[in-house]
């Protein structure tokens, strides 16, 4: 049997910025279908515009960004969807005057609508909070609910790697865990996740491998496991 090769995102070298700001300094990164990989540091080290600058929406200065060794640069952030990468941004970016369905579907604008049905089947499995209030509005949802339907509307396009950044903002301890949760089982279905995580001790109990960033480049890296006993990762970000 001929077995389907895993694809992965392939970030080397990439500077950015904004305006003459310089963000990223040579960051380098690897995400591969089927594992989650947690991007950690201090606020203001450049996460979000590591996330932004992979997914299309912040043009880089330099460096490169691959997926399944085909070069991105120059493509839209639409095209890159269309190529299998997902993006939940900060802060979600729901429409809260459409239901939870509308959101969803607005996910899958590209796919034909076979395919739509079959992908809210799924994501409504993932999410059964979601099932249930499928007609109601999203601004009326609680913010894990809200978490849940960016994840599952940013699943709807068939990502098969999917960025996430800061899920557990403004959630309380058990609703993370549950948003974090899910994000496992997304990984049990093939997809690669990246993610950027405040919460750094509950993102090493889900991710495989980690990234510590500092002022815009990757100053450390390992298993979760290696990452969570470093000394260095203890002091800074776990406060033990
Ligand atoms: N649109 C923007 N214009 C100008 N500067 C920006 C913009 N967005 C971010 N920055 C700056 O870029 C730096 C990195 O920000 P970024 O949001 O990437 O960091 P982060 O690691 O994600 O931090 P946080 O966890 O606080 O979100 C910060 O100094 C920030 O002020």
């Amino acid at each position: 049997m001929v077995q389907e090769a895993t694809l992965k995102l392939t970030v080397n070298d990439l500077t950015a910025g904004y305006g003459k700001a310089q963000v990223l300094f040579g960051l380098g990164l690897e995400v591969a279908e089927g594992e989650l990989v947690a991007l950690l540091g201090a606020n203001g080290a450049g996460k979000t515009t590591a996330l932004r600058t992979v997914s299309g929406l912040l043009r880089p200065w330099a460096g490169s960004v691959d997926l399944d060794g085909q070069s991105l640069l120059g493509f839209s952030a639409a095209r890159r969807a269309r190529l299998g990468l997902g993006h939940v941004p900060e802060g979600r970016q729901l429409f809260s005057l459409m239901s939870v369905e509308e959101n969803l579907l607005l996910g899958a604008a590209f796919l034909a609508w076979s395919g739509k049905s079959d992908q809210l089947e799924r994501i409504y499995a993932l999410f059964p909070r979601l099932a249930e209030r499928r007609g109601q509005m999203a601004g009326t949802l609680s913010g894990g609910e809200q978490q849940m339907l960016a994840i599952g509307r940013a699943l709807m396009g068939k990502p098969r790697i999917l960025m996430v950044d800061e899920p557990s903002l403004g959630l309380s301890p058990k609703l993370a865990e549950e948003v974090l949760s899910t994000l496992s089982q997304v990984k049990k279905e093939g997809v690669g996740v990246l993610l950027v995580e405040q919460n750094v001790a509950l993102s090493l109990e889900v991710a495989d491998r980690g990234y510590v960033v500092e002022h815009g480049r990757v100053v450390l890296q390992g298993s979760a496991k290696e990452l969570a006993s470093d000394e260095g990762v203890q002091k800074a970000y776990l406060a033990l």
